[in-house]
């Protein structure tokens, strides 16, 4: 079966503060988007490589490759004004019609790559395959009046990326209106009324966010290198 993955990094990181966007920093030495992109690749070199990222970075990612040397396979393609856009275009781009696409966050480099392969083998038997985390801390439920409740944290999930379909059904499923709950790729899908199934993600494979979660991502990419 054909097998694609979008890695979208088409924000602007505001919430990092950097002088670049987040997706552009450097972890060990190298571009967030480059580790991620070599996970991918190293999962299976088979894999088409789709990156979104925001029209205007086109060149200054070219220099970027450039500079590191970075010979890893990939299309690029041009992000739009939300995660949702983002995701349709690379979607579109795929050069094939049947098969799986794995969709990703670009800033999420520490994916293990057995969270990959099985999302894809998951996808395949199911239609779709979405990583997750249990929760360790406890949860309260605020309401609009102020106040606040207990909740079953069993019942919960934290939900990571990659989120993994088989491409046809996820085409059609990005042909609507996007609505204020699309903030990933499962709702989307489930807003079809398909069942989406759950995969155990791995807890390092954090979002970049914020500045903080630098000094985290440096730790976790010393600990990868010195294994
Ligand atoms: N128009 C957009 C907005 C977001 N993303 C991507 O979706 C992922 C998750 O989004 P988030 O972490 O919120 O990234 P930003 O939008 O860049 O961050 P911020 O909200 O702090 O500006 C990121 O890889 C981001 O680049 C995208 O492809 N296109
Ligand atoms: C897709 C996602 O990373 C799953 O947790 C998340 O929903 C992205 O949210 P953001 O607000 O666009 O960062």
């Amino acid at each position: 079966m054909q097998k694609a993955a979008v890695l979208v990094a088409g924000g602007r990181g505001t919430r990092m503060g950097a002088p670049i966007s987040k997706q552009y920093l450097p972890i060990a030495g190298l571009p967030i988007l480059m580790h991620t992109l070599s996970v991918f690749h190293q999962v299976d070199s088979a894999i088409e490589l789709i990156l979104v990222i925001p029209k205007d970075d086109f060149a200054y990612w070219n220099e970027l490759c450039e500079k590191f040397q970075f010979q890893i396979p990939h299309q690029l393609v041009a992000g739009g004004n939300s995660r949702f856009q983002s995701v349709k275009n690379g979607i579109s781009a795929i050069s094939f019609e049947e098969g799986l696409v794995a969709i990703h966050d670009g800033v999420r480099p520490f994916v293990n790559e057995s969270v990959i392969q099985e999302s894809f083998e998951k996808a395949a038997e199911k239609g779709s395959a979405v990583a997750v985390i249990a929760l360790k801390d406890s949860i309260r439920k605020l309401t609009d009046d102020g106040k606040n409740f207990y909740q079953e944290r069993q019942y919960f999930r934290l939900v990571q990326t990659p989120q993994t379909f088989d491409l046809k059904r996820i085409r059609k499923a990005f042909q609507v209106t996007e609505l204020p709950q699309f903030t990933d790729d499962a709702t989307v899908y489930e807003h079809q009324g398909w069942e989406v199934t759950l995969i155990s993600g791995n807890p390092e494979n954090i979002k970049i966010t914020t500045p903080e979660d630098m000094d985290y991502a440096e730790y976790l990419a010393e600990r990868k290198n010195g294994r």
